[in-house]
C-alpha cells in the first residue's frame, strides 16, 4: 500500500442556522486516502458529502479537526501557502455547465486555471498546453475556440476535468461528476477518470449519492449519514457484506435491470432522524435512528469499519 496522501482527522463543519441551532453538516469524520487510491464517499442528498469535500480543500473553513496533505496540516496554513497548496488539490463539479463561464472559450476557461498559478508562460505555450489538455481528456484540440454551450454534457464534463488537470494536481475531489449525465455517458467519464488516474498517478475522493457507479471506480468506499461516516470498507467487501442498516438501504436503492427481481425486492425503509443534522444549542442530540451521537467506528474485520453503539 502506498503512503497516505490525505489524512482527515475529526473534521467538523457546522453552520449556524438561526434560533440558536447549529447544523452539523460534517460531524467528526476521519479517513485517509493513499497515494493513487480512490475513496468513494456516498450518502443521500444532504448528508454532508459536498460540505466535506469543500472543507477538506478549505473552500469552507473547518469548525474543527485537521486535514493533512502529504503530511502537512493544511487546516492552519496562512492564505499564501494555502494558495500554493491548492495547485495540488483540485475539484470537479457535478454540473459542468454551471461551473464553466458561458462567455469564456475553452481556451479561456482552461487558461484561467493556468493564469491563477502563473503557469501559462507565453501565449503560444498557453495554447499548446490547452490543446494538450483537451487531447488528454478526449476532446478535439481544434475546438479550443468554442464556447461551453457548443458541447454536450459529457464533453462539458471533460472540459471541467481538463481545467482541473491544468495545474498538475495530485489530488482531485470529484463531486458527483457523473450525476447530471446520461447513463450512457456516465461510464465513459468514469473510464476517463480511471485512465487519467493510471497515467498521472492521481488520488481521488469520488463523491456520489448512490453506490452503483462508485463501485467501478473506488478502491474503498465510505458511507456518510447525517454528517458522519457510518461504514468504511474495501469496495468489494462493502458490496458483498454491508453491515450498517444505512448501507443496506443504499444498496437496496440500486436499480436492478431485471424487472421481476426489482418487483420482488424489498426496500429497507430507513426510520428517519427526527432532528436531521440540526442540533439545538440547548443540547438536542440529533442522534436519531442509529443514535450516532453515542456510536463509534469499530473495525469489525480487517479494514471494514462500522458505526456501533459505544460500549
Ligand atoms: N452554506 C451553508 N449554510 C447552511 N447550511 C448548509 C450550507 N451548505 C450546506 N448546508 C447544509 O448542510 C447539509 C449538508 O449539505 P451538503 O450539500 O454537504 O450535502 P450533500 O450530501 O453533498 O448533498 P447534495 O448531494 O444534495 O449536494 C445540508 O443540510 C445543507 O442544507
Amino acid at each position: 500500500m502506498n503512503k497516505n496522501l490525505i489524512e482527515v482527522e475529526g473534521l467538523k463543519k457546522y453552520f449556524n442556522v438561526g434560533g440558536g441551532n447549529v447544523l452539523k453538516a460534517v460531524n467528526d469524520i476521519s479517513f485517509s486516502i493513499a497515494e493513487g487510491e480512490t475513496l468513494g464517499l456516498v450518502g443521500e442528498s444532504g448528508c454532508g458529502k459536498s460540505t466535506a469535500g469543500r472543507t477538506i480543500l478549505r473552500l469552507y473553513e473547518p469548525t474543527g479537526g485537521s486535514v493533512k496533505f502529504n503530511g502537512v496540516d493544511i487546516s492552519k496554513l496562512p492564505p499564501k501557502k494555502m494558495k500554493a497548496m491548492r495547485r495540488d488539490m483540485q475539484m470537479i463539479f457535478q454540473d459542468p455547465y454551471a461551473s464553466l463561464n458561458p462567455r469564456f472559450t475553452v481556451t479561456d476557461i482552461i487558461g484561467e486555471a493556468l493564469d491563477i498559478h502563473n503557469m501559462a508562460g507565453s501565449r503560444a505555450e498557453r495554447k499548446r498546453r490547452v490543446e494538450e489538455l483537451l487531447d488528454m481528456v478526449g476532446l478535439n484540440p481544434d475546438h479550443a475556440t468554442r464556447y461551453p454551450h457548443e458541447f454536450s454534457g459529457g464533453q462539458r464534463q471533460r472540459i471541467g476535468i481538463a481545467r482541473a488537470l491544468a495545474v498538475n494536481p495530485k489530488f482531485i475531489i470529484c463531486d458527483e461528476p457523473i450525476s447530471a449525465l446520461d447513463v450512457s455517458i456516465q461510464a465513459q467519464v468514469v473510464n476517463l477518470l480511471k485512465d487519467l488516474q493510471d497515467r498521472l498517478g492521481l488520488t481521488y475522493l469520488f463523491i456520489a449519492h448512490d453506490l452503483s457507479m462508485v463501485k467501478h471506480i473506488s478502491d474503498r468506499v465510505a458511507v456518510m449519514y447525517l454528517g458522519r461516516i457510518v461504514e468504511l470498507a474495501e469496495s468489494e467487501e462493502l458490496y458483498a457484506n454491508p453491515m450498517h442498516p444505512y448501507t443496506k438501504t443504499l444498496l437496496s436503492a440500486i436499480p436492478i435491470p431485471d424487472p421481476e427481481i426489482e418487483a420482488n425486492k424489498k426496500r429497507i425503509l430507513l426510520e428517519d432522524d427526527a432532528n436531521g443534522p440540526i442540533h439545538s444549542a440547548k443540547g438536542g442530540s440529533g442522534g436519531g435512528a442509529f443514535d450516532l451521537e453515542n456510536s463509534e467506528l469499530v473495525e469489525v474485520t480487517k479494514g471494514h469499519w462500522v458505526s456501533m453503539p459505544k460500549k
